[in-house]
C-alpha cells in the first residue's frame, strides 16, 4: 500500500510535537525565520529537539541563512534535513548542506504561469548541483516565504514529477482527500491547515488530517491514477 509521507510544520510547542507525532506524522517542520510567527531560537528548538523520538524526520526552515545559523542550528539538537525557503540558488544550497553535513530540500513556490519545464529543470539542477539534495517542495507563491495556507494550480505539477514532490501549501482535511488521490505526491506539508492560530497547532485538526491522509491512501492503493479535478 502506497503511504503518503506527512510533515507536519512550524511546530513551537512540546504538547504540538507530541500532538503530531501521536497522529502518525512522518516528519516535524521547525522554523527558523525569525519574521514568521512559528519562529523558533536554537535554544527552544534544543528543548524541542530532546523530545522527537527515533525514526521521526526532523525538518529545520531557513530563508537565505548564513552557514553560521544553519551550523547553530545542527549543533542544537537532531536536524534530519535542512529546508531552503529563500532566494538561494542550488550553489548556496549545496554549499551549507556539504558543510553542515545533511541533506536539504529546495522549496519552489509555483506561479499560476509556471511551466512543467520550468519545475523539472529546477529538480534536475539542483539534482545536479548536490548529491545532498532530495527534492522540491512545492508550495503557493504568494507574498510570503512560507506558511501562507494558499493553495496553488496542481495541475501544473507533472505527473513524472509527482511521485518525487512533497506537496504543500494550503492543504487542509477538507483538500486532504483529493491532494493525495489526483497528484499523488511522495509526501504532503501543512502548517496553517492545522493551526488554532499561528504556531499554535490543533491536535484534532493535526489527526483528522492524518487521517483524512491515510484513508486516500488506502483508496490510491486500491483505485487506478484519477486525472486531476483541478
Ligand atoms: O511556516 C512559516 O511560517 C514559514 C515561514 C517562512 C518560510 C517557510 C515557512 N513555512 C514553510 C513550510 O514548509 C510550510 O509548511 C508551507 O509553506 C505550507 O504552509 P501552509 O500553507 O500554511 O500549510
Amino acid at each position: 500500500m502506497h503511504r503518503t509521507r506527512i510533515k507536519i510544520c512550524g511546530i513551537t510547542r512540546e504538547q504540538d510535537l507530541h500532538a503530531a507525532v501521536d497522529a502518525g506524522a512522518d516528519a516535524l517542520g521547525f522554523v527558523f525565520y525569525p519574521k514568521s510567527p512559528r519562529y523558533v531560537t536554537p535554544e527552544q528548538f534544543a528543548l524541542l529537539a530532546r523530545a522527537l523520538p527515533p525514526y521521526v524526520s526532523s525538518v529545520a526552515l531557513f530563508v537565505n541563512p548564513t552557514l553560521a545559523e544553519v551550523e547553530a542550528v545542527v549543533r542544537a539538537g537532531q536536524v534530519s534535513l535542512i529546508q531552503f525557503h529563500g532566494d538561494e540558488t542550488a550553489g548556496q544550497c549545496a554549499a551549507i548542506a556539504q558543510q553542515a553535513g545533511r541533506p536539504f530540500v529546495r522549496a519552489y513556490r509555483v506561479k499560476p504561469d509556471t511551466a512543467a519545464s520550468d519545475l523539472l529543470s529546477c529538480e534536475l539542477a539542483y539534482r545536479a548541483a548536490s548529491p545532498w539534495f532530495s527534492g522540491l517542495l512545492l508550495d503557493a507563491y504568494v507574498d510570503a516565504y512560507g506558511g501562507a495556507g494558499k493553495v496553488f494550480d496542481w495541475s501544473l505539477i507533472p505527473k513524472e514529477l509527482a511521485p518525487r514532490v512533497v506537496l504543500s501549501g494550503g492543504l487542509s482535511v477538507q483538500n486532504a482527500t483529493d491532494a493525495v488521490v489526483h497528484v499523488r505526491p511522495f509526501a504532503v506539508d501543512i502548517s496553517s491547515g492545522v493551526e488554532e492560530s499561528k504556531g499554535i497547532k490543533d491536535a484534532r485538526k493535526i489527526a483528522a488530517f492524518v487521517a483524512a491522509v491515510r484513508a486516500a491512501d488506502a483508496i490510491t492503493t486500491s483505485e487506478p491514477h484519477h486525472e486531476r479535478s483541478t
